[in-house]
């Protein structure tokens, strides 16, 4: 018989509607809810219980407790701790792709996929922690002979900020929930995390769980580093951004529900940063010169991109920008061709099947778009993708043509000219990405462009759509509001550490006083008086 997945002794394959509160595996006592199987409608074992304002009060206490200890560990040891994370999360092996593809309706393929991501996410962030840059250490010697006033001897480093709320996001089960980015980068920063679990997919979340707890357990770091509760309504998620002891949230989701959260934060005695990403259409702009050279082309990789997932991805491709011509009427066929023959695809929830359904409902029946091409029917909570046109004046006119559908639907905005085509562009809200297809011949117009999708998007790309977002030092994903709720940030990509941090300067400070990695033997790279040193 083959043996179960074990971490420290503990089985990690285990799925029995417990979450975690420290080292304690308990089921909750407030409320019930089952994941559902969006392919089938059936509902799933076990039933998950929310937990109780008392229990969300102790995983706070006990993640202040453990703050100044983790934060305080040697960086080898929270390093191996994320690496130990990324084992235990592969050891847990098919239990967790099989229970996963059951609560989404996602295929084998992609949840492998984002299985690796998720993995090589943490171990990206255990290098972070070992290469020290992050710490952004600063140092400006003392200049006592200055005149008119002597420099004082100064040091910079950052800190983590405290305790972080994590809210899993229901379109990435592993990659943007219980072990993803957000609680990667936040344990990578020496925060502890409380996630808050999205009942999209309450059994993925339980078996994941488990192999964090089992990392903090087998790493010997104090119980409190993580938590994860289940909530069966909206209390729980609220009680925890509204509790002192955590200091910023993580969030993907709707716009309802990262705003919700916003007000929470800042209506605290001490309000919090809210790192939410919510919406974001995605324009793609389609340059003359790329539609004459290769309009086919572009047209097949637009609808891959739309239905990857069945359009379930906050950077999926919602609006099409191109000035008129024959050669857009010829991409438009050959999209909608594509399109026509596309199967229906099972979405996540039953309310996500909901919110697509009356989106393209308001597209289809608005009298100023054109249905170009419906997917083949579907049924139970199957999207149909939708391929629809309007014109940009009638874009402009009407503020709700440029909302999120979220689900493999999307807009194309015929302009009349380059002039119509930017105003269309700056009338559009923040946005995670825009896409540019150009050939050499079109240089001269993108270049005009680039300042507005500058102050627009987080991440231009060119010849290319947004989909897949690449884990990487360079990557942003996040953009201006309200495609997040502070676009001077990133979720994903190395530089999302910087979202848990903040600056701290010691001024005069004794060597003995001085945290290791400011002292004089550092063995990081620093600016020293304005020039960046070398560590060793
Ligand atoms: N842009 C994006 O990346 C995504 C957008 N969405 C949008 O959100 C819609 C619903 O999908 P969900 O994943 O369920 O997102 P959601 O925003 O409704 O829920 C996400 C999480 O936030 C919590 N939450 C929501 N509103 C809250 C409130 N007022 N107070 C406290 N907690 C709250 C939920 O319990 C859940 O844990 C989709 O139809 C889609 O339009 C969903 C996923 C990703
Ligand atoms: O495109 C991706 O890989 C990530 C998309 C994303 O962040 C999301 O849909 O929430």
């Amino acid at each position: 018989m083959p043996q179960a997945p074990t971490s420290g002794g503990k089985e990690i394959d285990v799925i029995n509607g417990e979450m975690f509160i420290g080292s304690r595996s308990l089921s909750g006592t407030s409320g019930e809810a089952r994941a559902v199987n969006p392919a089938t409608g059936e509902t799933l074992d076990p039933v998950y219980r929310g937990a109780t304002r008392a229990e969300l009060d102790e995983a706070c206490r006990l993640a202040w407790e453990a703050f100044d200890p983790y934060r305080s560990l040697e960086p080898e040891t929270r390093a191996r701790f994320l690496e130990t994370i990324a084992q235990n999360i592969l050891d847990i092996g098919d239990a967790l792709i099989e229970r996963a593809m059951a609560e989404t309706g996602l295929p084998r393929a992609r949840l492998e996929g984002e299985r690796g991501r998720t993995v090589g996410q943490l171990r990206l962030f255990a290098q972070v922690v070992r290469d020290g840059r992050y710490l952004d250490l600063r140092i400006d010697p003392a200049m006592p002979e200055r005149q008119p006033l002597p420099r004082p001897d100064l040091r910079l480093r950052k800190i983590p900020l405290g305790p972080v709320a994590v809210f899993g996001a229901s379109n990435f089960p592993l990659a943007f929930s219980v072990a993803g980015g957000d609680t990667a980068s936040a344990l990578a920063a020496g925060c502890p995390v409380v996630v808050k679990a999205h009942s999209a997919h309450l059994g993925t979340s339980e078996l994941v769980g488990r192999a964090v707890q089992a990392a903090v357990r087998t790493s010997g770091l104090p119980e409190g580093v993580f938590s994860l509760l289940f909530d069966t309504g909206r209390d729980i998620g609220q009680g925890l951004v509204a509790d002192p002891r955590i200091k910023a949230v993580g969030f993907t989701g709707s716009r309802g529900g990262g705003t919700a959260l916003m007000k929470i934060a800042q209506a605290r005695p001490e309000p919090i940063p809210v790192y939410a990403e919510m919406s974001s259409i995605n324009p793609v702009i389609l340059f003359p010169g790329a539609l004459a050279e290769r309009g086919e082309k572009i047209a097949h990789g637009f609808i891959t991109s739309l239905l990857m997932g069945a359009g379930q991805f906050c950077t999926s491709p919602g609006l099409i920008l191109a000035i008129e011509s024959d050669k857009l009427d010829e991409f438009i066929a050959g999209a909608g061709n594509a399109l026509q023959s596309a199967s229906a695809a099972t979405m996540l929830t039953p309310g996500i099947h909901q919110a697509y359904e009356a989106g393209v409902e308001a597209l289809r029946s608005h009298t100023a778009v054109q249905t170009i091409a419906r997917g083949q029917a579907g049924q139970g909570y199957q999207g149909v993708p939708g391929l629809f046109s309007t014109t940009a004046e009638a874009f402009l006119a009407d503020r709700k043509l440029a909302e999120e559908v979220f689900g493999s639907a999307s807009l194309v905005v015929r302009c009349r000219d380059e002039a119509e085509l930017a105003s269309v562009l700056d009338s559009l809200e923040g946005q995670l990405t825009a896409a540019l297809h150009i050939t050499e011949a079109d240089h001269e117009d993108a270049r005009k462009l680039i300042p507005v999708l500058e102050r627009k998007v987080g991440r231009i790309l060119v010849n290319g759509f947004g989909t897949g977002v690449e884990v990487a030092h360079a990557m942003v994903h996040g953009g201006p509001y309200p495609s997040t709720a502070d676009g001077r940030s990133t979720s994903v990509g190395t530089m999302a550490i910087d979202r848990f941090l903040r600056p701290v300067c010691y001024q005069d400070m004794p060597e003995a006083l001085l945290p290791p990695e400011l002292r004089d033997s550092s063995p990081y790279d620093r600016l020293l008086d304005g020039k960046t040193v070398l560590g060793a």
